[in-house]
């Protein structure tokens, strides 16, 4: 699986292996079962109720988003983990301070500034960050025009993001230029404020896969600082059908079965002609705001001389649909 927690103190190499099976059920109190080795005491099926009230709005959240199972997973391992990390502490054992720092790699538009939203809210219910809000930049934001100007601006930025999340986008732009470029000054300000700032902020790398790759390979005092790295993939066709049919609804409107298979072909077509360039969620997002405005259109001149009804204001009709770029 992608995105797997590494804990950074595991002491545990000389103890008998104990597995964790983490089953996450729909807005059912989780499970946890423990697999354990002969020598231990049977397998227990803890059922612990007061976790389904801190994980429920996440959980919420969570079921808004279509596919994204490997991160969902990643999730609730981290919650389980602060759980598991708060009861360790209270039973006297060693909690140590975990590296929360990410890497989220996939194409435009496949959910990476929401689930970092989604993970900042978790860390502030479990206590991790005091804040828990995002602040989302890119390059233009961290680099400045003159020596010591980028410094300035990327600390007042992790200053900022203090309690919260630090959610740079494009994070690889900040090598482009190689050693003479400001960007790097951003690098080494950012891995200093990571030193000073240790467990006051989380920072999230993200952007496209292969040049995120080439970014810490070009890096290699940073991988190491980043434990936990997370694959976005690209949604299939039927994924961002189910995508719209939701941010249709959420919006008081509905899509006919014509429109649905309309938006079916084009999203084949354009996945097809864009490649790596094509915005996954985000494109079917504006194709759904611009149809929206579209439907209005046509309604305000249908029915000049009344008032449509209520189905007729919530349909998406065929003709609707718009999917030019501009
Ligand atoms: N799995 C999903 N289910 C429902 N909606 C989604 C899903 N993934 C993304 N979206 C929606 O698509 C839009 C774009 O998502 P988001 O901004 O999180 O993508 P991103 O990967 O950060 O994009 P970019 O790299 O271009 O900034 C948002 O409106 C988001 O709510």
């Amino acid at each position: 699986m992608h995105g797997r927690v590494m804990a950074t103190n595991d002491r545990s190499e000389n103890r008998p292996s104990r597995q964790i099976n983490v089953i996450l059920r729909n807005q059912e109190p989780p499970v946890i079962s423990q697999a354990v080795p002969d020598t231990e005491p049977a397998p227990i099926q803890k059922v612990i109720p007061q976790q389904k009230g801190l994980f429920a709005d996440i959980q919420k959240e969570l079921d808004q988003l279509v596919g994204l199972d490997n991160i969902k997973e990643l999730i609730y391992e981290i919650y389980a983990l602060l759980q598991i990390g708060q009861m360790r502490q209270e039973a006297g054992l060693i909690s140590g301070n975990q590296v929360y720092h990410m890497i989220f790699k996939g194409n435009p538009g496949t959910g990476k500034t929401t689930v970092a939203r989604i993970v900042a809210k978790l860390f502030q219910k479990m206590g991790v960050l005091n804040k828990g809000h995002l602040i989302e930049v890119e390059r233009a934001d961290l680099v400045g025009e003159y020596i010591g100007h980028t410094a300035q601006k990327t600390r007042d930025l992790v200053k900022k993001a203090l309690g919260g999340i630090l959610f740079i986008d494009e994070a690889y732009s900040l090598a482009r230029g190689g050693e003479k470029d400001f960007g790097k000054e951003a690098i080494d300000t950012l891995v200093k404020a990571m030193e000073d700032y240790k467990n006051q902020f989380v920072l999230i790398l993200a952007g496209y896969s292969g040049e995120i790759d080439y970014f810490l390979q070009m890096n290699p005092g940073l991988p190491s600082r980043f434990p936990i790295q997370v694959e976005f993939p690209d949604y299939s066709i039927d994924q961002l059908i189910q995508i719209s049919e939701i941010m249709a609804k959420e919006r008081d409107y509905i899509l006919m079965p014509q429109a649905i298979l309309k938006m079916k072909q084009h999203l084949l077509q354009e996945k097809c002609e864009t490649l790596y360039a094509f915005s996954n969620a985000r494109y079917v997002r504006n194709v759904i705001e611009k149809s929206i405005r579209q439907q209005a259109v046509r309604l305000l001149a249908q029915y000049s001389a009344g008032t449509p009804g209520k189905l007729e204001l919530m349909t998406i009709r065929i003709e609707d649909l718009k999917f030019d770029k501009k």
